[in-house]
């Protein structure tokens, strides 16, 4: 059962991971977004993508999702834990935290979102009622919880296009739609995994309050500081969540 993990912002590699090998890919939608990185976390082994490229380089709206699900499917991942950075439009969602997000809003437009785009024979209509598979969300809940690492288990993840941040007009519509979370990379990914059968889960790690929750404007500096704390919390959760898998 091996694992996949998708860094984001803040994430594009894994201190902890005892690296065994890389491989690149090509797929029939181009390239993936870096090499895979196969190691090992606390014994397990597991394959690691940066989702912007080592170094990050590839805005949201850029990526080729399709081509980095595709490549997880052929080296044998059998699920993949997403790790996103993201704002924060609910009250309880403030810097640094952690959230495991039980559904989404696609706000995103014009990406390559599915594989079935030129099958014309064959229309697929995936199920996507619960967009991240609820045991895998479990399993990542429970091992926080058997850790000692405080998480927010659900949530609503809003995807908007990128790469600019949201205006406060925005934000508010997002927080009227349900939004608790606001990202730029949580879909296609997402339905992507799902229509390869790939059980997908979502890690969100707080950067900074969402447009207009707080005055003033969102720096960089503000999200780098954020994102330090809440990054090596979720690496431990990540670690948590694998030790779970080898105990389970
Ligand atoms: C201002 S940081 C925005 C950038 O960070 C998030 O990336 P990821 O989801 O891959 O961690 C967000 O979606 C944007 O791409
Ligand atoms: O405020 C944000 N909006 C969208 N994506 C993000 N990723 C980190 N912070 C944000």
């Amino acid at each position: 059962m091996t694992l996949a993990i998708i860094g984001g912002t803040g994430l594009t590699r894994i201190e902890a991971l005892n690296i065994t090998g890389q491989q690149e890919l090509e797929t029939p939608f181009g390239p993936p977004s870096a090499p895979y990185v196969f190691g090992e976390l606390n014994g397990q082994s597991l394959i690691f993508l940066a989702r912007h490229g080592n170094p990050h380089r590839i805005p949201p709206h850029k990526i080729n999702y399709r081509a980095n699900i595709w490549g997880l499917k052929q080296l044998g991942a059998a699920e993949i834990i997403g790790v996103a950075a993201v704002g924060g439009i609910s009250p309880s969602m403030g810097p640094a935290k952690i959230a495991i997000p039980a559904q989404l809003i696609d706000y995103s437009y014009g990406r390559e979102h599915t594989f079935f785009a030129d099958d014309l024979e064959h229309v697929t209509h995936i199920d996507f009622t619960e967009p991240y598979t609820p045991s895998l969300r479990r399993r990542i809940v429970q091992a926080a919880a058997a850790a000692g690492i405080e998480v927010y288990d659900g949530g609503v993840y809003g995807c908007t296009q990128g790469p600019r941040l949201e205006t406060v007009a925005e934000i508010k519509r997002m927080a009227n739609d349900g939004c608790d979370l606001v990202g730029m990379t949580g879909m296609p990914e997402a339905a992507l995994a799902r229509e390869l059968e790939l059980p997908y889960a979502n890690i969100s790690v707080v950067a900074n309050w969402a447009a207009g929750i707080v005055d003033g404007e969102i720096t960089m500096a503000e999200i780098e500081k954020n994102l330090l704390a809440g990054m090596s919390n979720a690496i431990a959760l990540l670690q948590a969540t694998v030790l779970s898998a080898t105990a389970g």
